[in-house]
């Protein structure tokens, strides 16, 4: 607590209470005063306890604010109160600032009272305490100098303390000096207002004491007010602080649970992240051995790689050896070829070199031919074969009609043979080949043999001839014709050998005759067996000699035509376009060639007897369509009349020529095998 001189002074324990307490506060107080009391109890009266009192009121009145000190300031403040000057006041004070600190404590102010009074007084122990207050304010009142107190009296103070008991005034006056000291003066002076007076102190201070008592009351009511008051607060700090305790549990419950709640998402994020990174570990080690087995296959595909580009040098000089050698391969193929062309020239040359031998043979069996013409009655009853014609064999001329007229010869009907065996013509071609024949090509001529001895001219009495009777090729000669050709100027430079098939009486013989010597006979007797021509052609600047082999119609000879099929080079079939019949067997002729030589040879198909246009019974569309069918070379022709026979024969043989050096070119490109060509067209 501040004191008025700044010291800092600490508050005595006993009145600490509080200002509040009021008059609580000051009973507390009393506590030393009751050990003074104790003490002076055995030499003092009841007296000293009513002064004692006074002593406590009269602080109080000076400590108005509760302080539970008297200071300098409060006791000035009674000037106007007491009937003392500032300096008489602070004199007091100073007497009772005992330790001289500028404050008075309750111990001293009753200490000095005590002092004070028993100094002054030793009054007796009846009337202790009014006396030691009255000494006090008798002191007070003697510093103003009043000496008419000092006269009042024993019975005049007797009366007066028997009103004031009356009164019950010291319950509510606090000084009865100014009243003593008015009642005296007005007994003194004015008697008869004394009564006045008196009822009048009576009212003011039953007033007062109504006063006192409803102050108490309301100090009651305020301590009981402050009390609930006190109550109620510390009942809403209790339930605050339960409040607060609960929020607080429950705060810290919640925040454990999102502590909780949290650590385990955590927890889980954790282990999630710890799988992953399993799954990448074990993706790394398998990529790692991915890449481990990359870098061997990498090293192996390498080792195989060099070990390749070896194997590919390797091969690449073998491939160079093996060309060479090839390169070698194809000239001694070439050669070889050469030779084999050689060779086939050769061949070729000594097929006419037969030829000619046959020639020499002529004249021996045209003896022969004289000999066996007296039998001719004879042998055409045994060996006779009807003709389907008019003439049949028996009206077939033995003389030949002059060339180019169609009409019998002048030499008149020869007696008629049973069948054509041989006919030997002369080919200029033997000569020009070899200039050691002796023949002219002019004198040749054709007769009639009636020699019915086979087919492939055996004939039982002819001598014993130089060469083989059989071609160079192996196949069965039947008659020679040499066809005249007009003027070769140079030897032939290739052979094809052709066979003509088709029905019996379609103009097979007249066809060739037509062709070989540019002659028609009617009436030709059918041919027996198998006979030949051979004819030299200009193809594109180069001789062909086609030998032409005619065979017979008849069912009865088609084995043996069968087998002219193997080596032939090409096949002429032919149908006679005014008999129906003889186009329906072409197919079956064709199917004879495919299954003797399969498609390796071309074929010519000829509708012959254009001439007999009246009598046409196959639509030229029909033959058309046939050979684009079967991919045959197509015309139609007239060995009457002449007509498409060299054109057709030079198709077949312009076809041939370029086959065969289509085939020479391919077997000189090694590799590349020979196809055959379409003939048709
Ligand atoms: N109008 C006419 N008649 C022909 C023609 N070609 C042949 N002839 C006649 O038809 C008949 C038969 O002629 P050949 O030449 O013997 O018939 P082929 O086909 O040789 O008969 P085979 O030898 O039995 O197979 C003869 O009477 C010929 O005169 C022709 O172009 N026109
Ligand atoms: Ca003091
Ligand atoms: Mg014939």
């Amino acid at each position: 607590m501040a004191a008025p001189d700044g010291r800092v002074v600490s508050r005595p324990q006993r009145l600490g209470q509080g200002s509040g307490q009021g008059p609580k506060g000051s009973g507390a107080c009393l506590h030393p005063l009751d050990s003074l009391e104790q003490k002076e109890t055995q030499e003092q009266t009841s007296g000293q306890l009513v002064m004692l009192r006074k002593a406590q009121e009269f602080f109080q009145t000076c400590d108005a604010e509760g302080k539970g000190f008297i200071a300098r300031k409060d006791m000035q403040r009674l000037h106007k109160e007491l009937p003392l000057s500032l300096e008489e006041l602070e004199d007091v004070f100073d007497a009772l600032d005992a330790d001289g600190n500028g404050y008075l404590t309750p111990q001293e102010f009753t200490t000095g009272f005590s002092h004070f009074f028993f100094s002054q007084n030793n009054p007796s122990q009846e009337d202790a305490g009014e006396q030691v207050a009255q000494r006090h304010e008798e002191k007070v009142y003697l510093s103003r100098g009043d000496e008419d107190l000092g006269d009042m009296g024993e019975d005049e103070e007797a009366q007066f303390r028997m009103l004031m008991d009356r009164l019950g005034a010291q319950k509510v006056l606090e000084d009865e000096s100014d009243v003593k000291q008015l009642w005296l003066q007005l007994k003194k002076e004015e008697p008869h207002l004394l009564s006045n007076f008196e009822d009048f102190l009576t009212r003011i201070i039953s007033q007062l004491q109504e006063a006192h008592e409803e102050k108490n009351e309301l100090e009651c009511a305020l301590k009981r007010k402050i009390a609930a008051y006190d109550e109620e607060i510390q009942h809403l700090y209790e339930e605050m602080e339960q409040q607060i305790k609960s929020e607080k549990e429950q705060f810290l419950l919640k925040d454990t649970e999102r502590f909780q709640a949290r650590s385990q998402e955590l927890e889980q994020k954790l282990l999630c992240k710890e799988q992953e990174l399993e799954q990448l570990t074990q993706k790394q080690k398998r990529l790692e051995g991915q890449c481990t087995a990359l870098h061997h296959d990498k090293h192996e595909t390498k080792a195989e790689n060099t070990k390749l580009k070896l194997t590919n040098q390797e091969l690449a000089r073998e491939l160079e050896r093996t060309s060479w050698e090839l390169q070698d391969a194809q000239q001694q193929l070439e050669s070889l070829q050469q030779e084999a062309c050689k060779l086939h020239q050769e061949k070729e040359m000594e097929v006419y070199r037969v030829t000619e031998s046959l020639q020499r043979e002529k004249a021996g069996l045209l003896k022969q031919l004289d000999f066996l013409s007296s039998q001719s009655e004879e042998e055409e009853e045994v060996f006779g074969i009807p003709r389907r014609s008019s003439l049949g064999l028996s009206g077939y001329p033995l003389t030949e009609e002059e060339p180019g007229t169609g009409e019998p010869g002048p030499g008149g009907p020869y007696p008629r043979p049973l069948r054509r065996i041989i006919s030997v013509e002369e080919d200029p071609l033997p000569q020009l080949l070899d200039g050691g024949f002796e023949q002219p090509l002019s004198k040749c001529s054709e007769e009639e043999e009636v020699s019915d001895q086979g087919v492939q001219g055996q004939i039982p009495e002819a001598p014993p001839l130089k060469l083989t009777p059989t071609s160079p090729r192996g196949q069965p000669v039947g008659k020679e014709a040499l066809c005249k050709e007009e003027s070769s100027p140079s030897a032939p430079d290739r052979l094809f050998k052709i066979v003509f098939v088709g029905n019996s009486a379609v103009g097979k013989t007249s066809f060739l005759r037509r062709f070989c010597e540019d002659r028609f006979s009617p009436g030709m007797a059918a041919t027996v067996g198998i006979d030949y021509r051979v004819k030299t052609l200009n193809v594109d600047n180069s001789q062909v000699a086609l030998q032409l082999w005619d065979t017979a119609g008849q069912e009865r000879y088609r084995c043996i035509t069968q087998q002219f099929f193997r080596k032939a080079d090409g096949v002429i079939v032919m149908y006679d376009l005014t008999d129906k019949q003889s186009f329906l067997s072409v197919r079956r002729w064709l199917s004879s060639v495919e299954e003797a030589v399969g498609d390796r040879v071309p074929v010519l198909l000829l509708g012959n007897k254009l001439d007999n246009e009246k009598e046409r019974e196959v639509p030229r569309g029909l033959g058309e369509q046939l050979a684009t069918e079967n991919n045959l070379i197509f015309y139609e022709c007239s060995a009457y009349s002449g007509h498409n026979t060299k054109e057709s024969l030079l198709h077949l043989a312009r076809f041939l020529k370029e086959q065969e050096d289509t085939v020479r070119e391919d077997t000189i490109q090694v590799g590349h095998p020979a196809k055959k060509k379409s003939c048709c067209g």
